[in-house]
């Protein structure tokens, strides 16, 4: 065929939102003898990779996505027929499985491996000492047996003896805090002490898993909750030094794309625990599974309603919705909250099942902690960004308390005022974009303050790190105070841990800082995993935005603990609820149809 005929019957059939790496693939496809309508498919297939599915749907109520027209039967049993197309079988460009998902051959892999992978994890139990581990949870829980902690309990219990555990809830349900217990349980039933690796997709993630785990291991080992001396081996092999990004924990090298652990060269790790698994991606999970030796245990935690990982597949999520029917003793999800307001677990409910009514009724519930402000132009949103930027200015972030003690306390309890408050935008360009939001909160702050016009950094400047340093040891998403010193010399500051477990603060010169934006606003993608005091969650005035889904408003709202705003239309607000983000891909359905193992013992 002529370059110019496969060129004229792409064209024809191309579609405005594909990007170049799409028409790349079409034309690969004419080139290599491929149908004209193949190739339009493949396109298809790429452009939704990019957008997060790992496989299109061709028919069912999900075939159609992104804009793709619906094929009719014949032509798709005509895609079956083309021999860069197989069923899976057989390694071929382009894979049409039959469930009529057609996928990159990479991401159908990836999902078959995974897939493989954790059915063997399932079924591989080690035996377990049922009475052993009852007593064990009864010491982890002080005895507590309220139905608050029914769902911890079950988790600490069921790990023992897996080779796989999820670990799913809200935020504050004591994802962390279960964690501890499980790994103490694991450590106090085996002989031998276990080497311990807990990591997670963001350096900021792992730093927070990291101090929670500290701070949780300093309160079982004095206090009123402390757990006996016999825990004390159990509750020093807790590793609490380092947490890498999962990246760096399975050795990426960027150069060539490849992780440098895998089945050949394992983690030496028993056990690997990762946080925020929401945030991992079809491909970074299987690198994971790779590096695992068979005989380790994974602990994935993460909630499974909030945002999926940037690139293709949706995991924690997939693995939810194929264990949860089968009430696999595997998976446990926590419900009850510990650390938000009730009223604003009932807000965060709401949003998280798309329930449009009882999000208005639970709003109507809660004046005094959330607050839905229809902000629609310019102008109303102008105003509320001024107001908000007052608050802040008058909240004591600059330092300018005397009482606070020595710089690093006073650092502390600064950044502590600036974490109370934290507006979060669902887009991070544009008007209603986090840049500009922050922008406007920091030219209004200038003038509050008086701040010279030509100094960048001024006492009470927020800046948000943007590329993990691990000589600073700072991190993605870390937040940093600027405070002026008593010689009148500006230092920014972040929060930190000391060694013993305690909450301190430490500095930077301004110049030192790895590369870093205003924090003032933040996108919601960026929040994941951070709490504040009260929130505000700006929505971008057009329903259509493709941003708007209901993870991104869950996401956003539930970081409030005390406060909520929702600064949206109503329209809008109504837009992303009724948006829920429901990738394609193939992975639920794997991990679904292969054999369910026996529950190896039930304790509760
Ligand atoms: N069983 C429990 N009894 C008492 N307090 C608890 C219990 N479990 C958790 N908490 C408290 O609830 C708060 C949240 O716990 P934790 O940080 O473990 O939750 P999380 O789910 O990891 O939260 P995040 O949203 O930060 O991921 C903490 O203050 C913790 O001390």
């Amino acid at each position: 065929m002529s370059s110019y005929r496969f060129r004229r019957d792409l064209d024809d059939s191309a579609a405005e939102v594909w990007r170049p790496l799409d028409r790349a693939l079409a034309h690969w496809v004419r080139a290599h003898g491929g149908s004209a309508e193949l190739a339009a498919v493949a396109a298809w297939a790429s452009l939704a990779d990019g957008l997060g599915d790992a496989a299109l749907p061709l028919r069912g109520e999900d075939a159609g996505r992104h804009g793709m027209a619906r094929l009719s039967d014949a032509a798709l049993a005509a895609l079956r027929q083309q021999p860069l197309v197989g069923d899976g079988s057989r390694r071929t460009p382009f894979v049409l499985d039959a469930d009529d998902r057609f996928a990159l051959w990479r991401n159908h892999a990836d999902e078959t491996a995974i897939a493989a992978c954790l059915r063997q994890r399932r079924s591989a139990a080690d035996p377990v000492d049922g009475a052993a581990v009852k007593a064990a949870v009864d010491a982890l829980f002080g005895g507590d047996r309220t139905r608050r902690v029914q769902a911890q309990r079950m988790a600490v219990a069921g790990v023992a003896g897996r080779r796989l555990f999820v670990l799913t809830g809200g935020p504050g349900t004591g994802k962390t805090t279960t964690v501890l217990r499980m790994l103490l349980l694991l450590q106090r039933v085996q002989p031998q002490r276990l080497l311990i690796q807990v990591a997670a997709p963001t350096g900021k993630a792992a730093q927070r898993l990291l101090q929670s785990l500290r701070q949780g291991k300093m309160q079982l080992s004095q206090g009123e909750h402390a757990l006996g001396e016999e825990w004390s081996a159990a509750l020093a092999g807790i590793a609490d030094a380092e947490a890498p990004t999962l990246h760096r924990l399975l050795g990426y090298d960027p150069r060539r794309n490849v992780f440098t652990r895998n089945r050949r060269r394992p983690l030496a790790a028993d056990i690997v625990v990762v946080d925020e698994a929401s945030m991992v991606d079809l491909a970074l999970l299987r690198a994971l599974l790779d590096a695992l030796r068979p005989q380790a245990r994974l602990i994935l935690v993460g909630d499974a309603d909030q945002l999926t990982s940037v690139a293709a597949g949706s995991t924690l999520m997939d693995l939810v919705a194929a264990l949860e029917p089968q009430r696999a003793a595997e998976l446990v999800r926590l419900q009850h909250s510990f650390r938000a307001e009730r009223e604003l677990v009932r807000v965060n409910e709401a949003v998280r099942s798309g329930d449009a009514a009882e999000l208005d009724a639970a709003l109507a519930a809660a004046p005094q902690r959330a607050l839905l402000r229809p902000v629609g132009d310019a102008a109303v949103l102008a105003a509320a960004l001024q107001q908000w930027a007052l608050q802040l200015a008058g909240s004591g972030i600059a330092g300018d308390d005397a009482d606070a003690g020595d710089a690093a306390s006073a650092a502390l309890a600064a950044l502590r005022r600036l974490s109370q408050r934290q507006l979060l935008c669902a887009l991070r360009e544009d008007a209603f974009g986090a840049l500009a939001a922050n922008a406007a909160i920091e030219a209004q702050l200038r003038r509050h303050w008086q701040v010279a016009a030509e100094a960048l950094w001024y006492p009470g400047r927020a800046v948000m790190i943007t590329r993990n340093d691990y000589a600073l040891r700072l991190f993605n998403g870390d937040i940093g105070l600027c405070l002026a010193d008593a010689d009148g010399s500006l230092r920014v500051w972040f929060e930190t841990v000391d060694a013993a477990g305690q909450a301190t603060a430490r500095w930077l010169a301004p110049d030192r800082l790895p590369l870093h934006e205003g924090a003032f606003a933040v996108t919601v993608h960026k929040s994941q995993g951070s709490e504040y005091a009260e929130a505000a969650v700006l929505l971008p005035p057009d329903p259509e935005q493709r941003i708007l889904s209901r993870q991104l408003l869950y996401t956003g709202v539930s970081r409030a603990k005390q406060r909520l705003q929702i600064w949206a239309l109503p329209s809008v607000l109504a837009a992303a609820l009724a948006r829920p983000i429901r990738r394609a891909g193939g992975l639920a359905a794997k991990l679904r149809d292969g054999p369910a193992p026996p529950d190896q013992f039930e304790l509760f």
